[in-house]
């Protein structure tokens, strides 16, 4: 294999610039050729594409977001877009494709593969939502993002008595709110895999202020509803002074972790050396600190199963 190109899609997640370091790097010290394909799938079908050197990829490995762009282009789910990418590809002279992204940027992966170009996924997204990996480039850092964030708020909650019920990240998985709410000591972790009760919420928040307890953190993942929606409800269960927040976007930028720039450094030097045995369609994870592949297809199958535990845990050191 002489020449390989990566790309990044879906949303943006802290330790992607690791990544595509790691793979051009590692490509490069075997002497593999590197192309970078800019704006994710959008920019693979538009020719988006140019020559990685050792010097483009130097001082990216401490960077959040993604150098090489990223986007969302549902056009890819179409035969058309597919057979465009991979007249590009054939144009440019590139064999095999990593891709970093979450699950949506896994089927376009898969579908490459199918059509004859080996391509490797790695999990690229801040959600942890992807099935067969303990955890996904950019968890650990949105988590720590996150967690910074509620210290702050947790700071005024205390001064003013207050209770805030604050959305963190995670499309439809409950990940990030459950790592935050034990990281930041939250009185209660509402999440969408799970059922809760608002009212067993308030009847606890009430009983920790009488108990002397002078501030109230409830995390609510954006998948459940929104921190102005819960707080509606709450309401309905007690006088709370209390506010809302969304945490938003910034928990998907700012520098990776050691730990995400690690495990980043480490999936993208592996994608290569699968690259190099000829694979594709698979989806490289880490599972109890091994580095692991499976096939995309079976991803689609399965479900990411979050460690639920950490709720009755917390329930009982927040008190
Ligand atoms: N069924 C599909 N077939 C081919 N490509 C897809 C498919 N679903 C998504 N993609 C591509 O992957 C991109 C990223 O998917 P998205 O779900 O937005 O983010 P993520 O990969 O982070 O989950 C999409 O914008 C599209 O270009
Ligand atoms: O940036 P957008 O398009 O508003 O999307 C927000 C969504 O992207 C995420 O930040 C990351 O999701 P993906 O990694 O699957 O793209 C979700 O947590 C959130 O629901
Ligand atoms: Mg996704």
């Amino acid at each position: 294999m002489k020449r390989i190109g990566i790309l990044t899609s879906g949303g943006d997640a802290p330790g992607m610039n690791a990544a595509v370091r790691a793979v051009a790097r590692t490509a490069m010290a075997n002497g593999i050729e590197v192309f970078g394909i800019r704006y994710g799938f959008a920019g693979l079908v538009a020719g988006d594409i140019f020559p990685l050197t050792s010097d483009s990829v130097a001082n990216v490995l401490t960077r959040g977001g993604t150098f090489l762009y990223t986007a969302r282009y549902p056009e890819f789910a179409q035969e058309e877009g597919q057979l465009r990418g991979i007249e590009q590809l054939k144009k440019h002279g590139i064999e095999a494709l990593v891709v970093i992204g979450g699950d949506g940027s896994y089927h376009g992966a898969l579908a490459l593969t199918k059509r004859g170009f080996n391509s490797i996924g790695l999990p690229g997204t801040i959600d942890n939502d992807i099935p067969f990996t303990d955890l996904t480039i950019g968890f650990d850092t949105a988590c720590t993002t996150a967690a910074d964030a509620i210290d702050k708020i947790r700071d005024t909650a205390s001064s003013h008595q207050r209770v805030f019920v604050i959305n963190v990240m995670g499309r439809n998985c409950g990940d990030i709110a459950m790592r935050v709410g034990v990281a930041s000591g939250a009185d209660a972790i509402v999440i969408p895999e799970k059922p809760y009760s608002i009212e067993a919420i308030a009847d606890k928040l009430k009983k920790s202020f009488a108990n002397g307890k002078d501030h109230g953190i409830v995390i609510v993942a954006e998948g459940v509803m929104t921190s102005d929606e819960f707080l509606k409800e709450l309401l309905k269960y007690g006088d709370f002074d209390a506010r809302t927040e969304v945490l938003g976007h910034m928990q998907r930028g700012g520098e990776p972790t050691v730990s995400d720039r690690v495990l980043a450094s480490k999936m993208g030097a592996y994608a290569v050396k699968l690259l190099m045995e000829g694979k594709g369609g698979l989806a490289v994870g880490i599972e109890d600190n091994h580095l692991c592949t499976h096939d995309i297809v079976d991803l689609f199958d399965s479900h990411h199963v979050g460690d639920y535990s950490l709720l009755a845990m917390n329930d009982d050191l927040s008190r």
